[in-house]
């Protein structure tokens, strides 16, 4: 069991990353976790919330604990650029892509010292992070390049999107979804199927049921419209099956989650859906509302989780955004690194 906190990355400083940070500290949500950013924008969030809550600046993680109740203890992140006071909110800023990029590489290096227990992440704009010249699309691909040394192999890994009622796993991400298209291998298949597994029963489900979605309509309606289910996806589960996974499948994408979803009087025939794309996997669990939804960062040596929403630059600065997300994806940072 590690004493070490949580790390908050603070995410982009013109999103809505600091004020929901804010908030779970109001709500004492993060306490015993502490803030990697930038001591200004954390205290403009906090001020423009109306927050009676100190913003503290400590010297190294430890520090944290040390702080009172409705105080939110952050380290400087280093390497941040000079001039992030002038990012404005609501807007795409390479200045806050920059500072998110550093917070995200520093939360890292703390982990893998020992510094911090596992990460959660507030969310960062693509376009911000592209604009920085940061080479990853989003936060799964850089802690993925980060969490190995430049010498070793980087780990496979995989996003995960839960709420109370849904589970799902993707094989692609980040990409065209005519780029998808071809990313989804059977190799691809076969590792999320293994990776998807392997978490769950990290998670104490002690038999996964794995249910599969195809890629196209109907799963393919026999090769009518499309062959990649004939072709690579049932190929993959058979391979999973024969290491002992629970997978099956392919299933039509669209009528898949509404069997899998746990949901009163609604036991559910699955534990998790694996989904050949972003939104054939990430529509379901986000129409159920960004309020419980968590992302979780499957096939890392440390614990990442992050809200299932983005920086939200329609309401940044208003006060409006819901914290509980942040808060569901901080409790769950603590259920898996205890
Ligand atoms: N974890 C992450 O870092 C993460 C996750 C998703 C999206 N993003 C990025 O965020 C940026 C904006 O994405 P988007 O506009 O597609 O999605 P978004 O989630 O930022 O916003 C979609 C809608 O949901 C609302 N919303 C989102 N979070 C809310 C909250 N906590 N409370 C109340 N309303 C909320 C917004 O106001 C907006 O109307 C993009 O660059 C995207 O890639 C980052
Ligand atoms: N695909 C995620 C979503 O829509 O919620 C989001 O872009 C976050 O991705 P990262 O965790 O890789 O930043």
């Amino acid at each position: 069991m590690s004493t070490a906190p949580l790390v908050i990355t603070m995410g982009d400083a013109c999103g809505i990353g600091p004020e929901i940070i804010a908030k779970a500290f109001a709500a004492g949500e993060a306490q015993g976790a502490f803030v990697l950013g930038d001591t200004a924008v954390m205290r403009r969030a906090v001020a423009q919330l109306g927050q009676s809550m100190a913003v503290a600046t400590i010297e190294q993680p430890g520090d944290a604990a040390a702080c009172p109740p409705r105080c939110v203890p952050l380290l400087q992140a280093r390497g941040l650029p000079s001039d992030l006071q002038g990012a404005g909110i609501g807007r795409v800023d390479a200045r806050a892509g920059a500072a998110a990029a550093a917070c995200i590489e520093q939360a890292v290096a703390l982990v893998r010292a020992g510094q911090a227990r596992g990460i959660v992440t507030a969310p960062i704009h693509k376009e911000a992070l592209s604009a920085a010249g940061v080479g990853f699309p989003g936060h799964t691909e850089m802690l993925q390049a980060l969490a190995a040394d430049p010498d070793e192999a980087m780990p496979p890994v995989r996003m995960m999107l839960a709420n109370e009622e849904l589970r799902t796993v993707l094989v692609t991400i980040h990409m065209s979804l005519r780029k998808a298209i071809d990313a989804v291998t059977f190799d691809a298949v076969l590792e999320t199927l293994r990776i998807t597994d392997r978490a769950m029963r990290r998670f104490g489900i002690a038999a996964p049921r794995v249910a599969v979605a195809g890629l196209n309509p109907h799963a393919g309606e026999g090769g009518l419209f499309g062959d990649e289910e004939q072709q690579i996806i049932a190929p993959a589960i058979a391979a999973a099956r024969a290491e002992g996974i629970d997978a099956t499948g392919p299933f039509a994408p669209d009528t898949v989650f509404m069997r899998a979803r746990h949901a009163p009087g609604h036991p559910g025939e699955f534990d998790v859906v694996v989904a050949m794309t972003h939104d054939h996997g990430l529509i379901p669990v986000k129409y159920l509302g960004v309020e419980q939804g968590v992302n979780v960062t499957l096939g890392l040596p440390f614990v990442r989780t992050s809200p299932d929403h983005g920086t939200a630059f329609d309401i940044a600065g208003t006060g409006r955004a819901d914290a509980s997300s942040l808060i569901a994806a901080l409790r769950m940072a603590r259920r898996l690194s205890p």
